[in-house]
């Protein structure tokens, strides 16, 4: 195999506490780090292949799960963070200087408002619930990948446990349906 997943899936994935109660995330900067602190674990844990979340270098994939954004503050540092791009659903706070991102938050009306996304990777505390599935696994193809090898990726991710998605899982797209449903007047 020529290529990562992500670090946190090559050898495998290790599973969360139950009971976690939280922990903070940092930058990759050696000085002055943006910090995270998070009041509570984290839910939806996945990998996603799309391009807009952050992945660490050589990884084919972004490690990414949720928290209410009343368990998120920012707590050392936050003068380094700005918007990476600000017409996107999800505002993605990244370092200036690293170019890690620290939290992505939904401002606009949104089935996931109220939820930030982070990545628990940025994380030396144990315990932060296992990533649960893979999400916009087709997505790597438009970044690059060949296509002819896809199946290896989806054969990978069987192999370690996870099921592959080309959008999030099933429960998280019924989610989404119903509240665009409620909201169109259909439910
Ligand atoms: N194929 C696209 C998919 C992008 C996409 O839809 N990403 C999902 C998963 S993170 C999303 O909800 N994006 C909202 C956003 O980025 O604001 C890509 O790779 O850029
Ligand atoms: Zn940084
Ligand atoms: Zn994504």
């Amino acid at each position: 195999m020529a290529f990562s997943l992500h670090p946190s899936l090559d050898n495998g994935i290790t599973k969360g506490s139950p009971g976690f109660s939280g922990g903070k995330l940092r930058c990759h900067c050696s000085s002055s780090p943006v910090e995270v602190t998070l009041a509570g674990n984290v839910a939806h844990n996945h990998a996603c292949g799309c391009s807009k979340c952050w992945k660490p270098k050589g990884a084919l994939f972004s490690i990414v799960a949720v928290i209410p954004k009343d368990q998120l503050k920012v707590t050392a540092n936050e003068s380094k963070l700005q918007i990476v791009d600000k017409t996107a659903a999800i505002q993605r706070y990244a370092c200036k200087d690293c170019g890690v991102h620290l939290y992505g938050r939904i401002e606009n009306e949104h089935p996931f408002k109220g939820l930030d996304f982070v990545h628990v990777e940025l994380s030396s505390d144990k315990g932060w619930q296992e990533p649960q599935f893979a999400a916009f696994v087709s997505s790597i193809i438009e970044q690059g990948f060949n296509p002819e090898r896809i199946d290896e990726v989806r054969s990978k991710f069987k192999s370690i446990g996870l099921e592959t998605y080309d959008s999030l899982s099933p429960p998280l797209m019924d989610a989404i349906a119903t509240w665009t449903g409620k909201r169109a007047g259909k439910l």
